[in-house]
């Protein structure tokens, strides 16, 4: 472990727990829990079924381990970091490799930040943001494919329930009226570090289609074009309708 102390204790040797990755140390109030298992992080991505066309989002990229599979799958990752330090490092790590033109970083919290398009979002959150996150996605227009994020277990197991559930609630009504929603991986906290205090799932987070809203005007002018038209059944289902 990079930066990490070894100190003898009780007869004993005990490795501290000191989280540090490259000289940073990460901090619980930011969420900074890093993924440390590069088979995870391939497992995400994959199961994300991100194309080599996508743009991809990324909140809170931290050092970067989860963004470094990500752009070799996708075509653009926008990447969006609250702490200054974790975006000095990623630059530092991306800088003049062949990946570094097709990242972009925007430094700032994300529930103030306007998001660009994207097509697809895969992320692991801070878990703090959860639930306003959640809901600035679903709100985000134009509607992007799907967003896989790594949510708090419980959290998780809230979002996909269904009626009945011990975990069915209001988050669940209302999250899935604009989406459907899958549980796609479980993950330990030892996947991480430093390990939080909670087990963690991913979920895949697809927005509906908005349904479209035709106003009477337009059925009116509708109407007009199926009638100046020889198809009089079609023109006679519109009447009806109207
Ligand atoms: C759980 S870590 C994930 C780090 C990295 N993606 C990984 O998987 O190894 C969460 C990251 O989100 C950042 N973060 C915390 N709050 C944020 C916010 N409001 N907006 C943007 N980024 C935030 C933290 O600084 C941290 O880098």
């Amino acid at each position: 472990m990079a930066g990490g102390k070894v100190k003898k204790e009780k007869g004993k040797l005990q490795q501290q727990h000191v989280p540090y990755q490259g000289g940073i140390s990460f901090q619980k109030s930011k969420g900074q829990h890093i993924l440390k298992n590069p088979l995870l992080v391939d497992s995400i991505v994959q199961k994300a079924g991100v194309k080599t066309t996508d743009v991809i989002l990324e909140i809170g990229p931290g050092t970067g381990n989860l963004t470094k599979k990500l752009l070799e799958a996708g075509k653009k990752i926008i990447a969006v970091e609250i702490d200054p330090r974790m975006v000095l490092e990623l630059q530092r790590r991306f800088q003049g490799t062949p990946h570094s033109n097709r990242l972009t970083v925007i430094q700032g919290d994300v529930l103030k930040t306007e998001l660009p398009y994207f097509d697809i979002c895969v992320t692991n959150i801070p878990y703090q943001i959860s639930s306003p996150l959640t809901f600035k996605l679903l709100n985000h227009q134009p509607a992007f494919r799907a967003a896989i994020i790594m949510f708090q277990r419980e959290f998780a197991m809230r979002l996909v329930a269904q009626p009945g559930d011990k975990f069915y609630c209001r988050l669940t009504v209302n999250t899935q009226l604009h989406a459907r929603v899958f549980h796609l991986l479980k993950v330990g906290r030892n996947n991480f570090r430093p390990p939080p205090k909670v087990d963690s799932s991913v979920v895949r987070i697809e927005p509906r289609k908005p349904r479209i809203e035709v106003k009477q005007k337009e059925w009116d002018g509708f109407l007009r074009i199926c009638f100046n038209r020889k198809n009089k059944t079609l023109g006679s289902i519109f009447r009806r309708r109207v």
